[in-house]
């Protein structure tokens, strides 16, 4: 990378920063206490150019790279993991998924509403019954003339109920059989397109999770994504993609905790000295300031690999994997280091530990990642 390409990584970082201090920092723990999905932000961060990050300009995107979008998430998710995750579920799974495999009809369609921030995207594979096991899914696409009846619904899904459309994996052949998945793009107000209830979590509380549910949806054959039969591995691929943003946002989470714990043990006086100095509080800080820079760099190669367009399904789940379970156990260092007051809400230690949870279960489980890894060290 050269100094050039260095320089503005840093100043989009500086700006997001800024944004996410000035708009979001004041409402993070009402946004928690009565999960509320900000909408309205969303339009903000559009107007930032944070919703369409590595979307090519000519579809009304920043036209960004990798290293830039990791850059943003970080920033956001030091702040509010929540959003964080919000900001990376709509741009890496549904814009995302519309640009890799969108034809430019639907390109020029979708992507500049979705990178203005004025339409939210969803992104729907999990199920009541898939969860690991994506490929097993139930939700039935029919054919029937020129339009494809669509029946199931999908879990777990954010933005479900605020979200405007949604990329949508059905299964379109036999169960179990090759290529039977295809994908669609839903939007809301199609008759008997829906949501359900929104779940109530421990963390990234501020970001909307719900069920989608559809009930003989007819959706047009313009609506599907690339060809039929190949939904399951275009959601393949952009998990693959999508798990660098999972790895930013744990990133951005464990900075948030670290730094907060850093200020805090430098403060705390103890003994007649800074907590800091004593060699157990001290460790453990090396060790947190250790396992993010490790995080980092395996965030960054699978960056570098992406923006080449070359695979990079084993180093973004390595990112993944390492960055999510680094992000947990810092957390849960910060949360220590703060003592009692780490376990009260009047501090920011206990959010970042309820938020972390999530990085190591969303876009695929710790243990999901090991069998990709392992899959493919031993082909
Ligand atoms: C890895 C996995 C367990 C898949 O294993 P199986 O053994 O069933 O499938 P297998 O035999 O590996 O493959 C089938 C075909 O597919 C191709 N392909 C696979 N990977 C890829 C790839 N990376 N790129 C291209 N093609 C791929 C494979 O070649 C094969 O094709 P072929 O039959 O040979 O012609 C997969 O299911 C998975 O990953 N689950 C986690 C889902 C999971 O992560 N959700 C998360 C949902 S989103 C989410 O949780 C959140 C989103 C945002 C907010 C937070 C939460």
């Amino acid at each position: 990378m050269n100094t050039e390409t260095i320089d503005n990584i840093k100043m989009i970082a500086e700006t997001a920063k800024e944004f996410a201090e000035k708009n979001i920092r004041p409402n993070i723990m009402e946004w928690d206490e009565s999960q509320t999905f900000p909408k309205d932000l969303f339009h903000q961060l559009g107007e930032m150019g944070f919703m369409g990050i590595v979307v090519p300009e000519q579809y009304g995107g920043s036209g960004l790279g990798y290293h830039e979008y990791v850059a943003i998430l970080d920033e956001i998710s030091q702040v509010d993991p929540s959003i964080g995750l919000s900001v990376a579920a709509h741009n890496s799974l549904c814009t995302n998924h519309i640009y890799e495999f969108g034809n430019e009809e639907q390109r020029n369609k979708w992507l500049p509403q979705l990178a203005s921030g004025k339409v939210i995207g969803a992104w729907g594979l999990t199920e009541h019954n898939t969860g690991s096991d994506s490929g097993g899914m139930s939700t039935t696409a029919v054919k029937d003339g020129d339009e494809w009846v669509i029946n199931g619904a999908k879990n777990f899904i954010t933005h479900a109920i605020s979200g405007d459309i949604a990329v949508v994996m059905t299964r379109t052949g036999e169960k179990g059989a090759k290529n039977n998945s295809t994908a669609f793009v839903l939007e809301k107000g199609m008759p008997g397109f829906t949501s359900g209830k929104k779940e109530n979590k421990l963390g990234m509380r501020a970001s909307e999770t719900a069920e989608l549910i559809f009930d003989n949806v007819r959706v047009p054959d313009s609506h599907r994504l690339g060809e039929v039969g190949e939904g399951f591995k275009q959601a393949m691929k952009i998990l693959d993609g999508g798990r660098i943003s999972i790895a930013a946002l744990s990133l951005g989470t464990a900075r948030g905790a670290y730094k907060a714990a850093l200020k805090y043990a430098k403060e705390r006086q103890q003994f007649g000295k800074s907590i800091s100095e004593f060699q157990a509080i001290n460790f453990m800080l090396a060790d947190m300031a250790t396992e993010i820079d490790a995080a980092e760099l395996l965030i960054q190669r699978a960056a570098t690999l992406k923006n080449a367009k070359q695979k990079m399904t084993k180093e973004g789940a390595m990112a993944k994997l390492y960055a999510s379970e680094a992000c947990v156990r810092i957390s849960n260092n910060a949360v220590q280091i703060f003592g009692g007051y780490g376990y009260t809400k009047d501090f920011p230690a206990e959010k970042f530990y309820r938020d972390s949870k999530l990085c190591t279960i969303g876009e695929g489980t710790s243990e999901i990642q090991r069998l990709v890894i392992g899959r493919d060290i031993t082909k």
